[in-house]
């Protein structure tokens, strides 16, 4: 018998239900009521409480951790740079995506960053200026202090959490101080330099608890067609270059009467366009893929946020100074990370030029040059390198050092990271498979330049350790002990005094990173500056990947932004055509 069931068709498929995608998906039923489906490959688990409790996050990626069935694992190839190490890199495999299990650090970057995004884009709607509103439209601020209604917004979906103090606040702000790291309170405003406030979207539930706020937890779906446990194995183009529909992995094809909009991450994005015949052509070709349009972009230009984290034994654990505040504990401290602030650093462009300089990225002197001419690293107000001092040993394992106690208050952590890579990597594809992982390759420190950024966040973190007051209330830097993937070295305890070769060799044997891979289909190249696949008709992409340039923040407001941005674009132009058809 035949079998005549007619796939189903609806106006929009939206594939990859994450922090990008549900708030593009939940908008454009909202704007332009019709038909959507969100095909998510993850299981729904928006109530469960191991993601709704923030404070449930050490367990999701401890070694046993229940819920690594709620992750991809982007482990990448054998970076050189790094001995050679696969570094961990994983993303959300669920509804929400990686909101659903991130750290909920909320931020937005300097304004010039948004600007160079801007111009690599072709269009001023991603300037900061132009980004203001759709930021505001999406959170509801924890800040209600006079003045900030014009730079946040109080009645969007994503609520935040901030503004606890902890007992080492003063003696962090003094130290970053003296070392002339200044406070920040305008730091929303388009320059994030100096110590910042710690922002979380975090919803505070009781005057102890919170709840983070996952994309599908706080966006409307009801107007969408969800389908989870639906992972997409390419998608359908039919003669005109025109994506027509979807093939997902079980077999169910689906069609688009209007568009496809891709939304599945910086590392799963680009493997799902080469799967559909739309990459470079000699990539394509090797796996034997139909070249449907040949995009020499997708997949390249792929950067990340280096990081290094330290722990630092405190001198009087029992003074409560560190999680779990015994004697100090105060009940807002079960609201968010123990963090009072994040430290923004700009490398000023005299120390940083003669390093990009050495790594042949500065155009060679002439008197006639522009200004546009000038490195994008060496804008003004841009920041370079990032640290948080958490109270708490962040991811520390007994692998690590076992005399580092998580449940004794005995240490905090420094977390450095190198916000403004200049290294740029590539995903490709392992086989024409798509239950294949692509092969991801970062190419971590591989210019001179990123090393020395990710050295000088180190060194700040160091000398924030090494300065009074702080410094009276730490013993020093507990180091790693040798494992056996680093039997023969031993790892000195770093300090402010540490050589450029100690803490180098730290970072290549420790660097790791804290998930912020972005940038491999790029707006401006892979994309038009509405989201458009170039070269191909009916596809979008909207998430991580579109970024052409790093972003010098934690990168999900600025994602959660783009969904909304994208929906609205989309609307519009429904809109457009409904008043073609009228007149
Ligand atoms: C552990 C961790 C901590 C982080 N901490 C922070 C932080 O504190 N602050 C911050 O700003 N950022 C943080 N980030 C980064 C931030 O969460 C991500 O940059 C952002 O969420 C990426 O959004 P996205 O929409 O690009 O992808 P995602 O949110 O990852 O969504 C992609 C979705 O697509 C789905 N998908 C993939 N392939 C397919 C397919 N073939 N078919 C159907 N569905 C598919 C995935 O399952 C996933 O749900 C963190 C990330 C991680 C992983």
């Amino acid at each position: 018998m035949t079998n005549t069931t007619t796939p189903p068709t609806y106006d929009y498929i939206i594939i990859g239900g994450g922090t990008s995608g549900v708030p593009l998906a939940s908008r454009l039923s909202v704007l332009c009521p019709t038909s959507i489906v969100l095909l998510e490959a993850g299981p729904d688990q928006t109530t469960n409480s191991f993601i709704t409790n923030p404070n449930a996050f050490p367990g999701l990626f401890s070694s046993d951790g229940s819920a690594r069935q709620w992750t991809h694992d982007h482990s990448t190839t054998p970076q050189p740079h790094c001995n050679n190490r696969c570094i961990p890199n994983p993303a959300g495999r669920l509804l929400s995506g990686s909101s659903a299990v991130n750290v909920g650090v909320w931020m937005r970057a300097s304004a010039t960053d948004y600007e160079l995004i801007a111009e690599r884009a072709g269009h001023g709607r991603f300037a900061f200026e132009s980004m203001l509103d759709v930021f505001k439209r999406v959170e509801t601020h924890w800040n209600k202090s006079a003045g900030n209604e014009d730079w946040h917004g109080f009645d969007g979906p994503v609520h935040t959490v901030g503004g606890r103090k902890y007992p080492l606040r003063k003696a962090v702000q003094e130290s970053a101080e003296k070392l002339g790291h200044k406070y920040n309170p305008g730091a929303t405003q388009g320059d994030p330099t100096g110590l910042i406030d710690m922002t979380q979207c975090f919803r505070a539930t009781s005057s102890s608890t919170s709840e983070r706020q996952h994309s599908s937890r706080v966006y409307d779906l009801s107007g969408v067609s969800v389908q989870c446990e639906s992972p997409v194995a390419r998608v359908l183009f039919n003669e005109d270059k025109r994506a027509v529909g979807v093939e997902l992995i079980d077999g169910r094809n689906m069609f688009a009467r209007k568009e496809v909009i891709v939304c599945c991450g910086t590392q799963k994005t680009p493997q799902l366009l080469m799967l559909s015949g739309v990459g470079p052509k000699e990539e394509l070709e090797k796996h034997g893929i139909d070249v449907v349009h040949d995009s020499p972009g997708v997949g390249q230009n792929l950067f990340d946020h280096s990081s290094l984290t330290m722990y630092f034994a405190l001198k009087h654990p029992e003074q409560g100074l560190a999680l779990p505040f015994t004697g100090t504990m105060k009940p807002e401290y079960g609201q968010g990370m123990p963090c009072d602030f994040s430290l923004f650093t700009n490398i000023p462009p005299s120390t940083l030029s003669p390093v990009l300089e050495a790594d042949g990225l500065l155009p060679t002197s002439n008197a006639d040059d522009e200004e546009e001419d000038i490195h994008p690293h060496l804008r003004p107000k841009r920041c370079h390198t990032l640290v948080f001092p958490i109270y708490y040993p962040v991811l520390a394992t007994p692998e690590y050092n076992p005399t580092i106690d998580l449940s004794s208050g005995t240490h905090m952590s420094m977390v450095s990271l190198q916000i403004l890579p200049v290294s740029r990597g590539s995903i490709t594809l392992s086989s024409s498979s798509p239950s294949d992982p692509p092969l991801i390759d970062p190419r971590y420190l591989s210019t001179s330049a990123d090393l020395f950024m990710l050295r000088t966040a180190v060194r700040c973190a160091l000398n924030l350790a090494s300065t009074s007051p702080l410094s009276d209330h730490i013993l020093g830097e507990t180091p790693p002990v040798p494992s056996p993937s680093n039997a023969n070295t031993t790892f000195p305890a770093l300090d402010a005094n540490s050589t450029d070769g100690e803490i180098d060799a730290r970072i290549r044997q420790y660097k790791g990173t804290i998930a912020h891979p972005m940038g491999t289909c790029a707006l401006g190249t892979v994309l038009d500056s509405e989201f458009r696949v170039n070269g191909v008709e009916g596809l979008r992409v909207c998430d991580a990947s579109v970024f052409p340039e790093p972003l010098g923040a934690t990168p999900s407001a600025t994602i959660f932004a783009l969904g909304e941005m994208c929906a609205a674009l989309i609307a519009g132009e429904r809109g457009m055509e409904r008043e073609e058809a009228n007149s």
